[in-house]
């Protein structure tokens, strides 16, 4: 079974607008509201591929609910821990720029926070426990990395796709895999991830640190993916990139859909990709018939070390 966590969801609010002026009235020509959460997305992306996952996290009051339902709606398996406080709105405005505002999110007691861990002591060896996104101000960055030392013994492979010390703080107890985007990997060095060639060396050094298997994310500009026996790099396919909240998070899903199912990591990565673009070009998520379609422009190149 493949569980994804999101300690942080969202109604992502995305809002189009022609001429954006600040300290203007604006008015939008366009407007969606999704699900949303790095967990979420990553669930919703892998019911599109045909694969079942259960969602968890915690979410709480009418967008909370908005959540569920929809969820719900999607057939998708969800297992959320109630909270008090309402789950955040992050306000996606497209203009001549993409900007985004995500919330804080509401406070996670510590008794939610052992529930949350008691649902991971039920899980079973060679399932896969997605970990995504920030982690609400109320709880320690601490605790992906405690959920992953948990995954770490019980034989669970922990996915990762946080930032910072949080990603950080995980990298000892050698998750499944790890997937920052170039500006993320940069951040954990300290420095900037311009080329592929940086992504490569950088890469490299997560998985000395003892992660287990890297895709380096870089927008338009293709990606890498790293583990101790290959290198690969991959170009992404040519198209309008409509809106890609969630991009990064359906790589994941689309590599998860075919690890989960046995297919080699270069085909898994290639589709993974193929996902990460296909959400680029949509509005909202990516669906199967796009991800097989860009997929055939996708070319998976082995790097020679
Ligand atoms: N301009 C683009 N053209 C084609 N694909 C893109 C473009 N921007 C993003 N993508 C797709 O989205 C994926 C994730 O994007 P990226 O910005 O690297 O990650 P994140 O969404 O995590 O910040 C890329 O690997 C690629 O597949
Ligand atoms: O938890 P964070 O870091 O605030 O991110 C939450 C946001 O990330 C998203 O999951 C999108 O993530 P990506 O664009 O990185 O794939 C949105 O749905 C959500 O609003």
């Amino acid at each position: 079974m493949i569980y994804t966590c999101t300690l942080n969801p969202s109604i992502d609010y995305v809002a189009r607008v022609e001429d954006f002026k600040e300290g203007h009235l604006n008015r939008t020509s366009d407007t969606f509201v999704y699900p949303g959460g790095k967990g979420i997305n990553v669930s919703r992306v892998l019911k599109h591929l045909g694969i079942d996952s259960t969602a968890l996290g915690y979410t709480g009051g009418f967008t909370g609910a908005f959540i569920k339902d929809f969820l719900t709606e999607e057939q998708i398996l969800h297992d959320f821990i109630n909270v008090s406080e309402v789950t955040r709105i992050n306000v996606k405005l497209k203009s001549h720029k993409e900007t985004e505002i995500n919330g804080l999110g509401p406070s996670i007691s510590i008794e939610n926070q052992q529930n949350l861990l008691q649902k991971i002591d039920n899980m079973s060896e060679g399932d896969f426990l997605l970990l995504a996104g920030s982690i609400p101000p109320s709880i320690s960055d601490d605790f992906y990395a405690e959920i992953a030392k948990k995954c770490n013994g019980q034989g669970i492979h922990a996915v990762i796709d946080t930032a910072g010390e949080a990603l950080r703080k995980t990298l000892s107890f050698q998750p499944f895999l790890i997937k920052p985007n170039h500006h993320e990997l940069g951040e954990l060095f300290q420095t900037d991830v311009n080329s592929k060639e940086d992504a490569i060396f950088y890469g490299k050094k997560l998985l000395e640190a003892g992660v287990q298997n890297v895709i380096v994310s870089m927008a338009g500009d293709g990606a890498i993916f790293l583990n101790k026996d290959t290198v690969l790099i991959s170009n992404v396919p040519v198209g309008t990139v409509k809106n890609s909240v969630g991009a990064g998070d359906s790589v994941v899903a689309g590599f998860l859909s075919q690890i989960i199912q046995e297919r080699d990591l270069s085909t898994a990565f290639q589709y993974g990709v193929a996902a990460g673009s296909a959400t680029a070009f949509s509005e909202d998520l990516c669906t199967l018939e796009q991800v097989e379609f860009l997929r055939k422009q996708i070319v998976i190149e082995e790097v020679t070390r």
